[in-house]
């Protein structure tokens, strides 16, 4: 029997004015934390978490920024049948946050009134945190 769960590293991404940074990957109707699964070649966590800022939005984690903010799981926003298990991380990034080829649309909301469709992890377990 196949493994049903999808295990993701995601990131918690914020402005100066509250809002948090959501984005829509081609294809998918809802929103989500930016962040993805993790490769072989990534030696922890927070290196999965690295390179998908830098895939997604052409962005830089900064070095001791990231901090635990969950553990969480929900239906998998892109794939039916699929559980998704996230570990969740509040991080500061450097550079300028541009869409990469993957994304399809960023997006900022206010996480206690989102003005876009977001994905049930999403909404359900980490934008009630913030
Ligand atoms: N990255 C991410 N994926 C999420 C979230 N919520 C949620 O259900 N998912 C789902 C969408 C996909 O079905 C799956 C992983 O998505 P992904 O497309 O970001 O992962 P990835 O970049 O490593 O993807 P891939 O193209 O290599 O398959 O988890 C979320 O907040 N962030």
């Amino acid at each position: 029997m196949s493994d049903r769960r999808i295990h993701i590293v995601a990131a918690v991404i914020g402005d100066h004015a509250g809002r948090s940074l959501l984005v829509r990957k081609h294809g998918a109707q809802v929103f989500q934390q930016p962040g993805g699964k993790r490769e072989p070649g990534d030696a922890d966590d927070l290196a999965t978490l690295a390179r998908e800022l830098r895939e997604e939005l052409g962005c830089e984690l900064v070095a001791g920024s990231a901090s635990l903010l969950c553990r969480c799981s929900a239906p998998a926003a892109n794939e039916p049948g699929y559980v998704v298990e996230a570990v969740v991380y509040v991080v500061q990034v450097t550079g300028t946050i541009t869409a990469q080829a993957e994304i399809a649309e960023l997006h900022w909301i206010d996480p206690a009134a989102p003005d876009v469709p977001v994905a049930q992890l999403s909404r359900e377990n980490i934008l009630p945190l913030l």
